[in-house]
């Protein structure tokens, strides 16, 4: 069996006001797969999402990297990257943003300066290269963040709600650039409290329950036609799920969770009628 990339048991974290968190909460991740932590605000997703990145020690339980490594060891192998974008801009311009990673691992000027030419091109931040982060709008923080994430080119990528309120377009080259990740081998692990999204980030899905458990492990059919369940974790089935529910024809094990599968779905029910 291959080692886990991060292999976290039974793990509890307190909020230093004595908050619980994340609640004996256990995930294994396999290299090269994409996990979605689902879950409704607060249910503990950023800060098990640190726990995940080695950002935080947990008060219970262990966190193991790459087998039975220690965080220290593997620091350079993963990337975290949380919802504010500010904390991962702060060199003058953002060029120095992007050369900042590579540099600590001693790249050479030739290879940080290709690195930094396919990040710019692949995030429309060539027109940016040269201004100050703070200059930048909301999207083009966000943008600029990922590609920074990306420049050390982690193993494992860390997400927190990489997408959210993000136009269609900025959003459209996240998700192109998880799937690029994705065919790389990179493992992803992407929270979100937007059912909707997971299965274009997601074959599995670790979903929070509001008190900082896991109350469900699976593919993303399994966890998101699991209306029950979904309700306890406050959160709703995701649309295409509610509207398939509510069509004649089509039985409730099968509904699309994913838009492909709906287009499917789709077709076969016109083809009938
Ligand atoms: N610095 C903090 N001090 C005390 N409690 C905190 C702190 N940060 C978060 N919490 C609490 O810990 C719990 C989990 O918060 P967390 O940010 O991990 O949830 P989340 O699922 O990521 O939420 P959201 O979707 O709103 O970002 C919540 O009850 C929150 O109020």
């Amino acid at each position: 069996m291959t080692d886990p990339v991060v292999d976290a048991r039974d793990v509890t974290y307190r909020h230093p006001d004595g908050t619980v968190a994340v609640d004996g909460a256990s995930l294994r991740v396999d290299p090269g797969t994409r996990v979605a932590l689902l879950g409704a605000n607060g249910a503990g997703k950023s800060t098990l999402l640190q726990l995940l990145g080695g950002l935080h020690d947990p008060d219970e339980g262990s966190v193991r990297w790459f087998g039975d490594r220690d965080v220290d060891t593997v620091r350079d192998r993963l990337a975290v990257l949380l919802q504010d974008a500010d904390d991962y801009l702060f060199n003058p311009t953002v060029r120095e943003d992007l050369e900042y990673g590579p540099r600590q691992l001693r790249l050479s000027t030739a290879e940080i300066d290709d690195r930094v030419t396919e990040l710019a091109a692949r995030f429309d931040l060539e027109h940016l290269l040269d201004r100050p982060p703070f200059r930048l709008s909301g999207g083009e923080k966000r943008r600029a963040a990922f590609a920074a994430a990306l420049s050390t080119e982690p193993e494992v990528l860390l997400l927190d709600e990489p997408v959210s309120h993000l136009d269609a377009q900025n959003r459209r080259r996240i998700l192109d650039a998880l799937d690029d990740l994705a065919a790389d081998g990179v493992t992803t692990v992407v929270a979100t409290p937007d059912p909707d999204l997971v299965p274009a980030v997601a074959d599995r899905v670790c979903l929070l329950g509001p008190d900082g458990r896991v109350v469900a492990d699976g593919t993303p059919r399994e966890v998101l036609t699991d209306r029950e369940r979904l309700r306890t974790a406050g959160l709703r089935p995701p649309t295409l799920v509610r509207l398939f529910d509510d069509l004649d024809g089509v039985d409730g094990d099968d509904v699309p969770v994913s838009m492909p599968e709906a287009e499917t779905t789709l077709r076969a029910l016109l083809d009938d009628g």
